[in-house]
């Protein structure tokens, strides 16, 4: 079976290469005459060469591999679908639900269960938090070095459908954010919904507001959610839905939450190593990729601001960039206490990267937060997150 696994998984390294390799050919030959003179994609890999070869190190020639190879998905199942048959359907086909605690279609679980705490011979001297993983976000996927991909969600008899395709590390914010009964949570950049949506599987919100300046991927998320959620879960009252920029929301809204998501704009990293299109390392976008950093405190401090005291506050990027993760986040914690006179503390996320360790792979020594690497058996990610708590 472990051979098999592995031949499998050495075939499937190869035709990656190939395939990246022919890509790049590709496009050579096909759109010789109007291929770009510096495609985006070759820009992003340059900086990343130059960038990542020093905060990564030894790290940087396997996470690069895995970045330029095909990317692994999970399937993020519907709680508000039928899919008893869908998990019997994932389940025999060896698929794995990461988040390690499952529920019946349906069901809501009340109370932490035991199968939440895996331990390991990895298992640090002293023992983490224990996270509370009872929250129905269930999300399957492949076991390590399967690649095989999922196919497209199908409506139920209700026209819901039973799953949602996603990176299966982005899925990480959403259970770092530990939301509880009753809580109301803001996504301050929410489109295109992936993690709204597994905001909403939680079901234990009581209101859910989702943002995003863009009116285009706003649309894209009304219409995520209408095919996900019936419509007697997504009333204004529970649910509202805003294009707003999120820098302004302080000032807009005499609002505070439990739970505040800022999974903010980024370089995109794996994007702009594969698609010409929408790419921030286009020439013409480099003023805009420079003021990343800027924008993203912004939103951050914002996301801050919009949090209750005691309420927790989690920042993500889909980047491996030292200057859009740490560097914002230390920048951040700056602000709010010198500007605002908010305090707020950053959390400790270990308990997070040792119940996942099976799963993901971590970056080793953040100086705040934690970091998924992409890795050729595990190619989810690069997913940042850093959890901070509102405490004066
Ligand atoms: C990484 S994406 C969010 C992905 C989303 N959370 C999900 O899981 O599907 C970042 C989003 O930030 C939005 N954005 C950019 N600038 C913003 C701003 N000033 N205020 C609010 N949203 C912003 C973009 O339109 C984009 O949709």
């Amino acid at each position: 079976m472990a051979a098999a696994i592995n031949t499998r998984f050495m075939l499937i390294v190869l035709k990656n290469s190939v395939c990246f390799t022919q890509r790049r050919f590709r496009v050579k030959t096909k759109w010789a005459g109007t291929r770009p003179k510096f495609p985006a994609t070759d820009l992003a890999l340059q900086n990343f060469d130059a960038t990542y070869s020093i905060q990564l190190g030894d790290l940087w020639p396997s996470v690069r591999a895995a970045m330029l190879s095909e990317q692994k998905y999970g399937a993020l199942v519907n709680n508000f679908s039928s899919t008893a048959d869908l998990i019997t359907d994932f389940q025999s086909q060896g698929c794995i639900d990461f988040t390690g605690v499952r529920c019946s279609p349906g069901e809501q679980t009340g109370s932490q269960t035991d199968s939440a705490l895996i331990t390991t011979s990895k298992t640090p001297e002293t023992e983490p938090v224990r996270p509370d993983l009872s929250s129905s976000i269930n999300c399957f996927v492949y076991p390590r070095g399967d690649i095989s991909r999922f196919k497209p969600a199908r409506p139920d008899s209700n026209g819901i459908l039973g799953y949602y395709l996603l990176d299966a590390a982005s899925v990480l914010p959403v259970l770092a954010l530990d939301i509880q009964q009753g809580h109301t949570a803001l996504d301050l950049c929410a489109a295109p919904g992936g993690k709204t949506l597994a905001l909403l599987q939680t079901q234990r919100l009581r209101f859910l507001w989702a943002n995003d300046s863009s009116g285009s991927r706003i649309t894209r998320l009304h219409r995520m959610l209408q095919s996900y959620i019936p419509k007697e879960y997504r009333t204004e009252d529970r649910v509202r839905i805003t294009s707003l920029d999120g820098r302004k929301f302080s000032e807009m809204e005499d609002q505070t939450f439990d739970r505040v998501l800022v999974d903010v704009p980024c370089t995109t990293d794996r994007h702009s190593l594969m698609e010409e299109d929408n790419n921030i390392f286009k020439r013409s976008r480099t003023k805009e990729r420079q003021r990343l950093p800027l924008l993203q405190t912004e939103l951050l401090v914002a996301g801050i601001q919009a949090a209750r005291l005691g309420g927790e506050v989690l920042y993500s990027t889909c980047s491996l960039s030292q200057l859009q993760n740490e560097y914002v986040v230390q920048q951040a914690v700056n602000i709010a206490q010198e500007e605002f006179g908010i305090t707020v503390e950053i959390q400790d996320l270990l308990w997070l990267t040792h119940h996942f360790q099976e799963t993901f792979h971590f970056a080793p020594n953040l100086s705040v937060g934690e970091l998924v690497l992409p890795h050729l058996c595990a190619n989810f990610g690069p997913i940042y997150m850093c959890k901070l708590r509102r405490v004066r």
